[in-house]
């Protein structure tokens, strides 16, 4: 799947801009989103609001729908039930889990960045990017052929270039050494004003959700806890789903929740 920036009026899922809600720090609500391929049930009973600026991880084990949820967002799927409302015109960034380009496909990392809008930020600003991102000599590389660190650097790139208002990141640190890691958490720990704006982050990196986010949303196919990182983690829920994997390296825990209604802190 592609980098995409969608205005919210090409999402499939009933997305309606309220130009009247009181509160102005919102950008984005979900409300009682569900969605169902036939009888399996992937998503049940969602409800976010992502403020504007504000940086959510997503976290949940294999299978626990974080990339359907994303999907959604991204208009990518049609919701079975609920809806989402965007309190302002969304522009939307996304830096997928995966970038497989076809071995055929010539695609250069110049002409991938060149599909974003050139008017959205000033050449400075473009460059800022460019030489922060350290793309300048990967400029005329296949994208075929970048590590990948290389190719996570082209794709948050591309979706910055669109000076997005809500930045989603499906897994960004996968696949990444350990300093790149550390780099990039960093970069966008510290984006410059002109490029501030929302984050939805997806990450299995439970040592840096827990330490570097401020509002974390546990899902396993509905919401199973939500909250600040101190409060998550006294949380019976998180302890289900994580608890004793949460001092060591982590590693998925089969998780043999039942709930089938929301249940938030
Ligand atoms: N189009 C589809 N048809 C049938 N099942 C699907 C489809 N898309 C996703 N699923 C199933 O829905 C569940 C949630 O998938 P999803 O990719 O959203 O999980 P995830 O939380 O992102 O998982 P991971 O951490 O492994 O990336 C999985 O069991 C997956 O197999």
């Amino acid at each position: 799947m592609n980098t995409s920036t969608l205005p919210s009026n090409q999402s499939n899922t009933a997305v309606t801009n309220d130009s009247t809600v009181s509160n102005a720090d919102k950008l984005l609500s979900l409300k009682n989103i569900s969605y169902h391929i036939g009888p399996q049930r992937l998503l049940s009973h969602i409800d976010i609001d992502i403020a504007v600026n504000e940086t959510v991880s997503l976290i949940g084990p294999n299978g626990a729908g974080k990339s359907t949820l994303v999907k959604l967002i991204l208009g990518l799927i049609e919701s079975t039930d609920g809806s989402m409302t965007a309190h302002q015109p969304l522009q939307l960034g996304y830096v997928p889990q995966r970038f497989a380009v076809p071995p055929i496909l010539p695609l250069r990392v110049c002409d991938l960045l060149a599909q974003a809008d050139k008017k959205r930020l000033t050449s400075e600003q473009r460059q800022f990017i460019f030489d922060n991102l350290s793309l300048t000599h990967l400029l005329s590389r296949q994208m075929l052929h970048l590590s990948g660190g290389e190719t996570q650097r082209v794709l948050l790139a591309r979706a910055l270039l669109d000076k997005p208002n809500l930045l989603i990141l499906d897994e960004p640190m996968q696949g990444l050494d350990p300093d790149t890691e550390v780099w990039l958490y960093q970069f966008i720990d510290e984006l410059p004003d002109f490029l501030r704006c929302a984050m939805l982050v997806v990450s299995h990196d439970l040592h840096w959700v827990m330490k570097g986010s401020r509002r974390v949303i546990c899902l396993n196919k509905h919401i199973c806890c939500e909250g600040q990182p101190s409060e998550l983690a006294i949380s019976t829920e998180f302890q289900k789903l994580f608890g004793h994997h949460y001092e060591q390296p982590y590693v998925h825990q089969p998780h043999a929740c039942e709930h089938h209604a929301p249940s938030k802190l």
